[in-house]
């Protein structure tokens, strides 16, 4: 293989803080590892992604606050943003005012449908869940939009934790029925007589940020705490003194059940008629998570029958409940109107914790609480970057060489590697290649959080395959292979002896470079765009190609002439900066040794 570099050549380093050398509508930025939140000391992870970056494209980005937000987020949004506070939109409002702002923040008040993504017209790239559920926002939607969703998960664990306590604490000792029955005149001492929590079991149903510190506050009280959850750590539990049992028989065992899962098919009405048959008679629940996994009908049934003693709940199926609510009326039933996650202390926190989300998003970062795109470690994210180049412009250099590209159904991904495979996280490379193959050929916008919707929906199949070789595990990669197969290609020479097309590129000092095309081994630096020629291999054809640019002043940054042998067929590959005349390009095709040749933009 014979390689001629131009004296153009372009700075071949590529830093980290480049923006404009990352692919139009996404960035990377990178910053520290650590960051503290206001509301606790601990040092959260903070990832990097690679996701869209409004403020690049379009100067200051509109956020729209949809429901009341602490002011610490308010103040950290509006150096960053045009902030628009409209609370109590309806439907429609929101839909209309989504297509002028780039990021949505809510709490558990605002239903974010899928109406709202459509409306949208592709604007909106991120949507803040300031709390933690997010069975409110239609995630299946957002990912096919594109629209990356991020939520608050842990400033206000606590603040719930105290209210499912307060609530377990007040249901046993009658506080909200004595009161009102005081206010109204009453002393009914008799009539309030409570039970004690020392020595009682609780259980409680789903073990993750509240349900641990509703256990630890419970043992503090002097309760007997089991809890289950068929994710959690059988460590974390006995370190906190609480046994994991089977959902049976901590529905069996409790006097108290308190419920701290999230609303998910597998959790929606889980304590119904069945399982409240099974529970023993006079148990009490707490509910500060979902109203939905609750069967509210049943439960008035069960307190109706005497299986529910109490119940004390924050949350309801439907917020906010009938009025006439039979559950809401039942005497034996303490209500709050969702308020888990109210104290000053949790609103500054969740508004500071989800600003700093959504503004990192907008800058083409993300914290570690995106809810719908897959995590890439900083330190591996940096260390894929330029690969993550690469791998987009494999895939446009490939999806560009299908002659007529309605038909690419089966693109094979191939990563040369030294590293073990676990050692090596290919989704944000996969996300790269498949934005680069479709991107060029439809409207779509393409971005981590979508992409592997996107391919599937386009009837795309990707199959990833790792080679293991023997080089130093120093860098990531030695090279990608994009293969297409089952399709034609405008430049025969790209059609592989196996019959795909086939491209493979390799990062040389930082800067991607294409190293094969078809059979033939090319070295070309993938900057500019690219001129692919397969001639009878002779002397004078870089001079004769180079002068026919030269004479309409395109740079040629990048040559390289791969042969299968001396004097017989040979693929040349030149790098131009500028995008040559038609009338170039033909010239170019006349030149009489050269048998075909493709222009391919980068
Ligand atoms: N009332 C409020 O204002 C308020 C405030 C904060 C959180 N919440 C709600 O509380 C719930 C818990 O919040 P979190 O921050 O602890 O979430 P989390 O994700 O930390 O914990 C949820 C736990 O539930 C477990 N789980 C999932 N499916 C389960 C199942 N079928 N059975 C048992 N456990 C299951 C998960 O493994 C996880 O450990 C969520 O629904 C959240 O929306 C309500
Ligand atoms: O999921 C949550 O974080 C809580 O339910 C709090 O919801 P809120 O933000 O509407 O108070």
């Amino acid at each position: 293989m014979a390689s001629f570099k131009t004296p153009a050549l372009k700075n071949p380093s590529l830093s980290l803080s480049s923006k404009s050398r990352l692919p139009s509508a996404f960035s990377v930025t990178f910053r520290d590892n650590l960051r503290f939140s206001r509301s606790s000391s601990r040092p959260h992870r903070r990832f990097l992604i690679v996701t869209a970056s409004s403020a690049s494209i379009s100067g200051k980005p509109t956020v729209l606050v949809a429901e009341k937000l602490g002011e610490a987020g308010l103040t950290l949004l509006k150096q960053f943003a045009n902030v628009d506070c409209s609370y109590n939109l309806s439907p429609e409002e929101l839909c209309t005012k989504i297509s002028l702002c780039d990021a949505l923040i809510v709490r558990s008040g605002t239903k974010v449908s899928r109406e709202v993504f459509e409306s949208s017209g592709g604007r909106l790239k991120v949507v803040g869940r300031a709390g933690v559920g997010i069975d409110n926002v239609d995630l299946a939607a957002a990912t096919e939009h594109g629209c990356l969703v991020v939520n608050a998960p842990t400033a206000n664990t606590v603040a719930a934790a105290e209210h499912g306590i307060a609530l377990l604490a007040a249901m046993a000792r009658n506080v909200a029925q004595a009161d009102a029955s005081v206010k109204a005149g009453k002393w009914q001492r008799n009539k309030y007589v409570g039970v004690s929590l020392v020595g009682k079991t609780i259980a409680v149903l789903g073990f993750g940020k509240v349900g641990s510190e509703v256990a630890r506050r419970a043992k503090g009280l002097g309760m007997h705490v089991v809890a289950h959850d068929p994710y959690a750590s059988a460590d974390r539990a006995r370190a906190i003194g609480v046994e994991l049992v089977s959902f049976e028989e901590a529905i069996a065992t409790a006097d108290f059940i308190s419920l701290h899962m999230p609303l998910t098919p597998a959790t929606n009405k889980i304590l119904n008629d069945e399982t409240f048959s099974k529970m023993k008679k006079g148990v009490r629940i707490i509910n500060v998570a979902r109203g939905g996994v609750i069967d509210e009908e049943a439960l008035v049934r069960a307190l109706d029958a005497g299986i529910v003693a109490q119940a004390a709940l924050d949350v309801f199926t439907e917020e906010p409940p009938k009025q006439d609510s039979q559950l809401v009326q039942h005497e034996r039933v303490t209500v709050t109107p969702h308020l888990g996650a109210s104290t000053m202390e949790a609103q500054e926190g969740v508004a500071i914790e989800i600003a700093e989300a959504v503004v990192g998003a907008l800058q083409g970062e993300l914290a570690a609480t995106a809810v719908n795109a897959p995590m890439v470690p900083a330190e591996v994210l940096t260390e894929l970057k330029p690969y993550v180049e690469l791998a987009e412009k494999l895939g446009r250099l490939a999806v560009q060489l299908v002659a007529g590209v309605s038909g690419i159904k089966n693109v094979k991904v191939s990563y040369a590697s030294s590293r073990a495979p676990d050692d090596l996280d290919t989704r944000l490379l996969r996300a790269m290649i498949t934005k680069g193959l479709i991107e060029p050929i439809s409207s779509v916008y393409v971005n981590l959080v979508n992409a592997d919707y996107t391919a599937k929906q386009r009837g795309l199949r990707i199959t990833e395959e790792r080679i293991m070789t023997d080089g130093s595990s120093e860098s990531p990669l030695e090279s990608i292979q994009v293969q297409i197969g089952n399709v034609e290609s405008k430049f025969a020479s790209a059609i592989s002896e196996s019959g795909e097309i086939k491209v493979e590129g390799r990062v040389k000092d930082g800067i991607a470079h294409l190293t094969k095309v078809g059979s033939f081994e090319v070295d070309v630096s993938l900057e500019g765009s690219i001129i692919l020629c397969r001639q009878v291999d002779q002397p004078g054809m870089i001079g004769k190609v180079g002068r026919i640019l030269g004479e309409e002043n395109v740079n040629v940054s990048f040559m390289s002439v791969g042969r299968i042998a001396p004097r017989k067929q040979a693929v040349m590959a030149i790098g131009v900066d500028e995008q040559p005349s038609k009338q170039s390009l033909q010239r170019i095709g006349q030149v009489p040794a050269i048998e075909e040749f493709v222009f391919l933009k980068l």
